[in-house]
């Protein structure tokens, strides 16, 4: 793993191979063809006035608007009521529409509304120069030392998560990690966001109930035909309500508490998100407009950050261990590359996690399979071509990043093979595969995503056997997220232990 510091460099403008055009000899491109209109592109069956708003399946949306990609071909067209919207399957082209942000394309304005609604508000919901401001910020609290000073809590919280699991397997009760892994994960989320430990104590159970509660309206919300909730609202409303005044009331005095420390101690290293946001916003780089936020905005700003963490991560660890627990060798070629690696004695330190190739390759091999969030929702701020279809102003773009990998490259591109990864030019084999996004927007919290999962691995690997299992991998149920319908590992205490 190599954590750099992100750029917010939109990348290469997209060239004519990205619109699927034939370069002539030299270079140049051919002439285009005048571009097709929207309405003009396959669509599947639709009803008058409604289009496909009551075709699309909430649950199984991935694979629907997969198979529609499958037999309509890599660009099609849906029609939500009277919106628009083109859905780009095509990897290439999806890397084009997400590279022509923030200027010409939007996040979707209904994710954002909701999400606003929900006390979330930050930078994956901000446009325009909010966008620019926060994303600089942002991205300068994500440095490698904020993360290494973070480690220590990553460790504690792991630790105290993998000693209740290892109890459970040896009580001979199997430990129930499709409920615990979000669990875990929250507790990473907020003690990342804020340095407070939610598991440490029985005072944060509420503060973690409310953010569960929370994540779990955001799909529900989206997908509501009618908003009632903002006319009318109803006990359960009135409950999401609380909710929301709840967490702003348990997060604000942390961050008087954190600007009150690094008033004490101008100079120490930040080891959490909050705290490297206020030295960025602190020192400003040159050339770089002090941004000043509230310390409601910053509560808006964490609950995001908190939120864009948890099942993302917690569900990507999933996947990881229901497609090891498949894959013969997986896991004990992982357990010795951990005791190779790292203090066979102690806890897996910093430093060698970032020296884990075996590991990342079956990280990076099943993000390109299940890809937590591929399916990205957009709007086109302005008249556009994209691939050769006219777009116009206020339609919908809708990406899905994952079925390129599926549908072209190797001929075992169906299959877990992490090993793939680990060529020489493993990486440019896979171009197709981009878990965390592209362009500007890119993940600004991959690497420490990365370091969550790593740690977690280095902690159970020496301790737990990873069973094998002949069963298919679990069924994908999409809830913003792609989550797998169930989790059935197998543990065993491993017997000759560190
Ligand atoms: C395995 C875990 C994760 C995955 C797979 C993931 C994936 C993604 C993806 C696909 C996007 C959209 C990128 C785009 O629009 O091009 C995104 C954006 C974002 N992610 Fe993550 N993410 C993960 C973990 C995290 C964590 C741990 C944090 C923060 C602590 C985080 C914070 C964000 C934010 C703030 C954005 C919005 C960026 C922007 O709009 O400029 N993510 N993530």
């Amino acid at each position: 793993m190599k954590p750099t510091r992100d750029a917010t460099d939109p990348g290469p403008r997209p060239g004519p191979a990205d619109f699927g055009l034939p370069l002539q000899a030299g270079g140049a491109p051919a002439s285009p063809p005048a571009p097709r209109p929207l309405r003009a592109l396959p669509a599947p069956p639709a009803l008058p006035l409604l289009g496909h708003l009551l075709s699309l399946d909430r649950r199984r949306l991935q694979q629907q608007l997969e198979g529609w990609a499958a037999t309509l071909g890599p660009l099609y067209r849906l029609q939500l009521g009277r919106r628009p919207v083109l859905v780009v399957a095509d990897h290439a082209l999806a890397q084009d529409v997400m590279r022509r942000r923030p200027q010409r394309v939007l996040r979707s304005p209904t994710t954002r509304r909701v999400c606003q609604e929900l006390g979330v508000d930050g930078l994956f919901m901000s446009e325009g120069e909010r966008w620019q401001a926060l994303r600089r910020l942002t991205v300068r609290a994500f440095t490698p030392d904020m993360l290494r000073a973070f480690h220590p809590q990553l460790l504690t919280i792991g630790t105290r998560w993998r000693d209740r699991w290892v109890r459970s397997v040896e009580a001979g009760l199997p430990p129930d990690l499709a409920r615990d892994l979000p669990r875990f994960s929250l507790e990473v989320g907020v003690a990342l966001a804020t340095g407070v430990d939610l598991g440490a104590g029985p005072g944060s159970q509420q503060l973690q109930a409310d953010i569960e509660f929370l994540i779990g309206q955001v799909w529900r919300r989206i997908n509501s035909t009618v908003p009632l909730w903002r006319w009318f609202k109803t006990a359960p409303e009135r409950a999401v309500d609380d909710a929301i005044a709840r967490v702003r009331v348990a997060l604000l005095p942390l961050i008087e508490q954190a600007r009150r420390h690094r008033a004490e101690d101008p100079d120490a290293a930040p080891r959490h998100l909050l705290d490297a946001l206020l030295v960025a916003q602190a020192r400003p780089e040159d050339g770089e407009h002090p941004i000043e936020l509230s310390d409601e905005q910053l509560v808006r700003l964490l609950t995001e950050l908190v939120f864009a963490g948890e099942d993302t991560s917690a569900y990507s660890l999933a996947w990881l261990l229901a497609h090891s627990s498949r894959h013969p060798g997986a896991w004990h070629q992982l357990q010795m590359e951990i005791a190779h690696s790292c203090d066979p004695t102690g806890l897996p330190d910093y430093d060698c996690l970032r020296r884990l190739p075996y590991t990342e390759a079956l990280i990076q091999e099943s993000q390109r399979l299940k890809p937590v969030i591929s399916l990205l929702m957009f709007q086109s701020a302005e008249d556009q071509v994209v691939g050769g279809v006219q777009v116009p102003r206020g339609a919908g773009l809708m990406t899905l990043n994952r079925f390129s990998a599926l549908q072209a490259g190797p001929e075992d591109r169906h299959q877990f093979r992490p090993e793939r990864w680990l060529a020489v030019d493993g990486q440019a084999a896979c171009p197709s595969s981009m878990p965390f996004g592209a362009g500007a927007r890119t993940c600004p919290g991959r690497y420490a995503a990365l370091l969550q999962m790593k740690t977690l691995l280095a902690l159970l690997a020496p301790v737990l056997d990873l069973l094998p299992s002949q069963a298919p991998l679990p069924q994908e149920v999409l809830e913003v997220t792609l989550r797998p319908a169930a989790l059935d590992l197998q543990w065993r205490v491993r017997q000759r232990r560190p």
